[in-house]
């Protein structure tokens, strides 16, 4: 497991450290946006709802899309924000609010695109249970 405290700037030496540090980056997603926990939750949320109603093969691959495609996108978004804020600081900046905002408005798109494929696999299958 990667230090955060290791002050290192040079490259990883091996794959171990280099997943080490990989692994920190995802606690501190988990950590420090309320928008990744929420979304991991949804996510689990949407998994037990599909291991009840017994959702094919193919429908799992499309669920596995979408909540891959949300955690990675509110993954790029914070990133965005952090790189934003390193440059800009605390000033507000047009520039700054343009970019975050169209990287919200991403989030967002693939927030839809999850909700349209959560619709298209359990509608179909509540409708063959009621
Ligand atoms: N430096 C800045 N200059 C101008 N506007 C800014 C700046 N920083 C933030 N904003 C505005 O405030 C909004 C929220 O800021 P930020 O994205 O940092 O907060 P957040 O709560 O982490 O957002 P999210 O809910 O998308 O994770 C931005 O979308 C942008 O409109």
């Amino acid at each position: 497991m990667a230090s955060q405290n290791d002050h290192q700037i040079t490259k990883n030496k091996n794959f171990c450290q280099s997943l080490g540090h990989a692994w920190d980056g995802i606690i501190d997603l988990f950590k420090e946006e309320r928008n990744f926990r929420f979304h991991t939750c949804a996510a689990m949320t949407v998994v037990v709802i599909g291991l009840i109603l017994h959702v094919s093969l193919e429908d799992w691959s499309w669920l596995l899309v979408a909540i891959f495609a949300v955690l990675v996108m509110e993954g790029v978004n914070t990133v965005v924000e952090n790189m934003v804020d390193l440059e800009v600081g605390h000033h507000y900046n047009l520039r700054a609010k343009h970019i975050k905002d169209i990287a919200a408005g991403c989030v967002l798109v693939t927030s839809f695109f999850a909700a349209i494929i959560g619709c298209i696999v359990f509608i179909p299958v509540l409708l063959r249970l009621v």
